[in-house]
């Protein structure tokens, strides 16, 4: 049997708002291996913050309650902040949705690259440096030596993403959690920033989780895709078949996806009504 990577039961994230509990998160299971699973839903569905949860980042009055997260033999939950300094970066990664909230303003992108690599490897700054502008090339940056010394303020929403990836993926995490990672990218690099994943996930036998709204990204990129409505996952299937789900939250996602066939159709509208049944 394939060796997990991730293992989750039974998650619940409940915040506390002015207006009472909120239950973004319900009940959420599934384990992975070296695989490329795919997150999509609505926005508000829970994608983000059931990611968040697995890496510790939603801090106390947010209660989180699950009977297990674990990566390979370690349990997440409860670890204190010098543990996660371990594990985040080193063997688990985030790609955020927008590079300037998790890029530092004031560190030039370079050292931000190279700082991500020499925390978890004891190399000298020379070496350091190489393996950055060897990143940068590898996320199609043109020009690396110019854009190694660019503050975040200087550079596109593209080129932040790129960078982005280029500081997640450095240090080779075990686990990789793409948000919309290339969502802010021309066709062609995107292209090429996900056969750069795809290698990682292929040769360094890394894990992914891929949310995206792009339904037909998914399910030409991942393997398996997690379907989220309200908190909840309420449909999973391999990504090939996606497109053919029987289940009808799905099949209303796939039937908003714009499609170069049916040019003149009106875009439909996800029918609540219908879903009552999920929440
Ligand atoms: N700090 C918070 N306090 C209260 N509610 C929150 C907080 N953060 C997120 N939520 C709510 O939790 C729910 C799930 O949010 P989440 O960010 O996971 O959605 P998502 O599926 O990732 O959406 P998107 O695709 O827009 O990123 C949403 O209803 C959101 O409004």
């Amino acid at each position: 049997m394939q060796k997990k990577i991730l293992t989750i039961k039974n998650l619940n994230v409940t915040f506390s708002t002015p207006k009472g509990p909120f239950h973004a998160v319900k009940d959420i299971n599934f384990s992975m291996g070296v695989e490329k699973i795919g997150v999509v839903g609505e926005s508000g569905s829970g994608k983000s913050i059931t990611s968040k949860s697995v890496l510790g980042l939603l801090r106390k009055p947010t209660l989180i309650e699950a009977d297990e997260i674990s990566f390979h033999d370690m349990d997440l939950r409860n670890l204190d902040n010098t543990q996660w300094r371990k594990i985040r970066g080193r063997k688990i990664s985030m790609i955020m949705q927008d590079p300037h909230y998790s890029l530092n303003p004031i560190m030039s992108v370079g050292k931000q690259i190279m700082e991500s690599y020499l925390t978890h490897h004891k190399v000298s700054k020379t070496e350091a440096k190489a393996k950055t502008l060897e990143m940068l090339e590898l996320v199609r940056i043109n020009n690396p030596e110019r854009v190694f010394d660019a503050y975040p303020h200087e550079i596109s929403g593209g080129m932040g993403q790129r960078i982005m990836i280029a500081m997640m993926l450095i240090p080779q995490p075990e686990l990789l959690i793409a948000d919309e990672p290339t969502s802010a990218l021309d066709v062609s690099v995107q292209n090429q920033i996900l056969s750069l994943i795809n290698e990682m996930v292929t040769r360094r036998n890394m894990g992914l989780i891929f949310i995206s709204h792009d339904l037909n990204l998914v399910s030409r990129f991942c393997d398996r895709v997690l379907i989220m409505y309200r908190g909840r996952i309420v449909d999973e299937c391999p990504a090939s078949e996606l497109h053919a789900s029987k289940h009808p939250y799905t099949q209303g996602l796939l039937n908003c996806v714009p499609s170069l066939d049916h040019k003149k159709k009106r875009l439909e509208v996800l029918n609540r009504e219908k879903l009552r049944s999920f929440e």
